[in-house]
């Protein structure tokens, strides 16, 4: 099917909102595109919360909520135009938003959705109980309706607001799903501590994402009381929260479009079973199961995967340069100065002093436990050392935090590979990058389908073809080797223009030829000028690579020298000797 151009597809979409109350068959239809406008607006909240950034919250009826009695208690009680009390009553969930948000932070999967459970039974019961300003279950009346003061055309006026804002969120959905901020938050839903090696702040983008997705719970919220125009507790119980979450599964989770397909079945479903209310929660959970069971990606999957963009750079491109520094002005030298790291009872380093010369390859190497792994995390930024300090181009970078430092071009991979597995090769490479234009211009060009990600996508495509694996950039890296993956991995690392670079066991598990390929590229990485930081077993790849070699045993720094020299120390002959006889 040819794919109609973004912006025609949304031309139509207000066309079908400017016409369909006007040719609706009666008012029913009017009401029923108004429920189904703003319940959608909650569901992309959802969805981006839940689907992009993997955090659960039971906790959105909560928001809807705060947002429906600020509106109405502040036009009601108090006068206020709608506008205002609109802003207001937004602006108060955003807060609650961030408030919960922080405190999610702490928690995690099973516990989050309790917490979040937790904030949603609290408004319910306020709102139950602090009669005198809420009306308790007796509810608030008289909440203005958005009419412009025209009774005869009130519900299409107000179907036109409310389908007009859930364009636009849809478009800011799209617009999410479809760029870097979206693959940013599938990096912080598939693992933290690679969101912070690609420079992530972590913390701020879980809160951020919680707090956007409460207010649009919230305005969702603010609509539906000027819908109804009147409030009452029990509007707002866990059915309320389930029922969103419902349509955002039903719909499929993590795709933009799910929330629309997901809230028509939901309010189909609901309009249905009105007569059986009372049942209603079972028959919405027997469908979830069933949706669950038969379609695991949701009604959204009955229409196929969209088509990630073809990569816009030729497949090979030899005139790749790796850009050094690039964001890095810390420059290419690394010190590790008496460094210890204690685990409970585990002295895992104990004073190390490494030094890694600007554009140099350094290998640390030492039999199983010595400490490699402990050694890299800690310089990553992931653990903190118990005492030492480390510096980057001669800043002190000890007390930064992980995504600081990669900041600053110190640019890691992992020995068990981190990537994204629900995008494809050449995105988890844009995955290292900066946008090169601002929000507002990479927001347009998004919209307009002009050169949207040309320069990023066309210099990860070339990263790939520095790398030999340029025809695997549409590919998903499930689909690949494990050697292919390696390269992936360092194909993202090389796209966050590292200064220093920290390749955790780059070549175990690929076959020789491979080996020696990864042999190559980290040469020419080094002639560029990335000073490279590599932990490795293989001991072929190490001493025809390194320039100096570290050897750790049991946490202490044993040798330090060229490969010939660290070959010949008999303290590290006596370490690997002892090891070879212990696995014997
Ligand atoms: N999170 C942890 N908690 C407690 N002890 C740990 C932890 N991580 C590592 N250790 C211990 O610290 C020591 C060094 O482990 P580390 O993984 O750094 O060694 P390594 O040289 O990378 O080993 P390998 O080559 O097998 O990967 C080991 O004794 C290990 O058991």
């Amino acid at each position: 099917m040819p794919r109609i151009p973004r912006l025609v597809a949304y031309g139509l979409a207000a066309a079908v909102i400017a016409v369909f109350p006007l040719v609706a068959p009666n008012p029913f239809f009017v009401h029923v595109g108004q429920t189904f406008a703003y319940t959608a607006i909650a569901v992309i909240g959802l969805n981006i919360l839940l689907g992009l950034s993997g955090q659960m919250s039971l906790g959105h009826g909560g928001f809807y909520a705060v947002g429906a009695y600020v509106s109405a208690i502040l036009t009601t009680t108090y006068g206020w135009p709608l506008t205002l009390s609109m802003g207001v009553a937004l602006a108060a969930c955003l807060l609650a938003g961030l408030l919960v948000g922080a405190v999610a932070l702490r928690t995690r999967g099973l516990y989050l959705a309790m917490a979040t459970l937790a904030f949603g039974f609290i408004v319910e019961i306020v709102a139950q109980r602090w009669v005198s300003v809420t009306g308790g279950t007796m509810g608030l009346m008289g909440v203005p309706q958005i009419d412009f003061g025209n009774f005869r055309m009130g519900p299409t006026y107000f179907f036109w607001v409310a389908a007009g804002i859930l364009l636009m969120v849809q478009i800011a959905s799209d617009y999410v799903f479809g760029s870097s901020i979206g693959r940013r938050l599938n990096a912080v839903k598939e693992s933290e501590s690679f969101a912070a090696t690609v420079g992530l702040n972590v913390p701020l983008w879980r809160i951020g994402v919680f707090a956007a997705s409460a207010a649009l719970a919230g305005l969702a919220g603010v609509l539906f009381a000027h819908q109804s125009g009147f409030v009452s507790s029990d509007a707002f119980n866990i059915r309320l929260t389930i029922s969103l979450l419902i349509a955002t599964v039903i719909g499929g989770l993590g795709r933009s479009a799910g929330p629309l397909l997901g809230t028509a079945i939901l309010i189909g479903i609901a309009e249905a079973i009105a007569a059986v209310h009372d049942i209603g929660l079972m028959l919405y959970g027997g469908i979830l199961l069933v949706v669950l069971l038969v379609f695991p990606e949701g009604a959204i999957g009955l229409f196929g995967r969209p088509r990630s963009k073809a990569s816009s750079a030729p497949e090979a491109a030899p005139a790749f340069q790796p850009a050094i520094s690039g964001r890095g002005d810390a420059g290419g030298r690394l010190d590790v100065e008496s460094v210890t790291k204690s685990y409970a009872g585990v002295v895992a380093l104990r004073d190390a002093t490494v030094s890694v010369e600007p554009g140099t390859i350094h290998a640390l190497i030492g039999p199983n436990g010595a400490g490699k792994s402990t050694f890299i995390n800690v310089v990553a930024g992931l653990y903190a050392p118990t005492s030492g300090r480390i510096r980057i181009g001669g800043v002190d970078v000890t007390d930064l935090p992980a995504h600081r430092r990669a900041r600053l071009g110190l640019v890691r991979t992992f020995q068990n590979l981190q990537l994204i597995q629900s995008v494809s090769v050449l995105e988890n490479v844009m995955l290292g990058m900066r946008r090169r234009q601002g929000l507002v211009a990479d927001a347009l060009a998004f919209l307009l389908g002009a050169g949207h990600e040309a320069r990023e996508r066309a210099e990860a495509a070339s990263i790939l073809g520095f790398l030999g694996i340029g025809h695997l950039a549409d590919m998903k890296p499930r689909d690949l080797s494990y050697g292919h993956r390696k390269l992936v991995e360092l194909a993202r690392a090389i796209a966050q223009k590292p200064a220093i670079l920290l390749l955790d066991e780059p070549v175990a598990g690929v076959n020789p030829q491979e080996a020696r390929e990864v042999a190559r590229i980290v040469a020419k990485l080094r002639d560029a000028g990335i000073s490279v930081l590599l932990v490795e077993h293989n001991m072929e790849f190490v001493m025809g690579l390194a320039d100096r070699v570290t050897v750790l045993d049991f946490g202490n720094r044993i040798a330090c020298g060229t490969p010939a020299e660290v070959q010949k120390d008999p303290n590290v002959i006596r370490a690997y000797l002892g090891a070879v006889e212990d696995a014997a």
